[in-house]
């Protein structure tokens, strides 16, 4: 299994520890895209744990909750559940895990949601992986998903497509214009996706490897500027 080290934390500064924060990846994509499908490969090859959003919210309506029947009729719509009961969910779930690495699928879904989890954990993600996949190719994949997800039919998933489109990608937007966005072309094969996948995970790997402070910020600044040539070169999604 291979390691991937954040960036922003196990440094000392003046000969005293930092305290260790946990590494975050945020993976994001539309619908149907494939985000927990390459979350599985991701767990398996680099030690991640991976905790959707969409997952611990399905969990939280199933059990019977005070914001169960909410939850649900928020899913139903394909609207986005206030942040408080979705990051609550994740802080829980991540401190549950005794893992300092997480993949967290499906969020931030919003500005809201992006915020709340900045505020409430003082946690940045240590990079952000969009999985960018064109909208006739996602909507195929979720009516053929078969999972018996109430969301997975034809009229919520154009509703959640469009709270995609509006919502979301903003928030993807936001990261590629500071340097942290991770764009794949989700439409191929899961294979050849994964292939992407572990390039990107390889390479943060071997330029984030901790070293002296002068060295990090100007290969961090190397690697933002290479980021923002390949966004202007491609733009950030499959123009939907
Ligand atoms: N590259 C791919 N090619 C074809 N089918 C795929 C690919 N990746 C995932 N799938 C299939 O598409 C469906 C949706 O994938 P997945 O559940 O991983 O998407 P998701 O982004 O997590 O969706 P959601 O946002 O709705 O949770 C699944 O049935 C999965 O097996
Ligand atoms: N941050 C989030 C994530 C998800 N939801 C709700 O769950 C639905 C399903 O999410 P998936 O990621 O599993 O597709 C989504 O349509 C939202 O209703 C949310 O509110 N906030
Ligand atoms: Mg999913």
């Amino acid at each position: 299994m291979e390691t991937v080290v954040d960036a922003s934390t196990s440094e000392e500064a003046n000969g005293s520890a930092v305290e260790k924060k946990p590494t975050v990846v945020f993976v994001l994509g539309g619908p149907g895209s494939g985000k927990g499908t390459q979350c599985a490969y991701i767990v398996e090859h680099f030690g991640f744990s991976h905790f959707s959003a969409g997952d611990l919210l399905r969990a939280e309506m199933n059990s019977g909750s005070e914001n169960g029947l909410m939850i649900r009729s928020m899913i139903n719509e394909g609207k986005i559940v206030p942040s408080q009961v979705t990051v609550n969910l994740l802080q829980q779930a991540m401190e549950e895990s005794g893992n300092d690495k997480f993949l967290i699928d499906g969020f931030p879904r919003n500005e809201e949601n992006r915020a709340a989890f900045e505020a409430d954990t003082g946690i940045e993600p240590a990079f952000v992986l969009f999985f960018d996949c064109p909208k006739e190719e996602m909507e195929r994949r979720i009516l053929n998903r078969n999972q018996g997800r109430e969301d997975d039919n034809i009229e919520t998933a154009r509703k959640r497509f469009k709270v995609f489109l509006e919502s979301s990608l903003p928030v993807v937007e936001y990261y590629e214009s500071i340097g942290k966005l991770q764009k794949i072309d989700a439409a191929r094969a899961i294979e050849e996706v994964f292939e992407s996948v572990k390039t990107v995970f390889a390479s943060i790997n071997e330029k984030v490897k901790p070293h002296g402070r002068a060295q990090k910020k100007f290969t961090l600044l190397k690697l933002q500027l290479k980021w923002k040539m390949n966004l202007l070169r491609n733009g950030v999604c499959k123009g939907y």
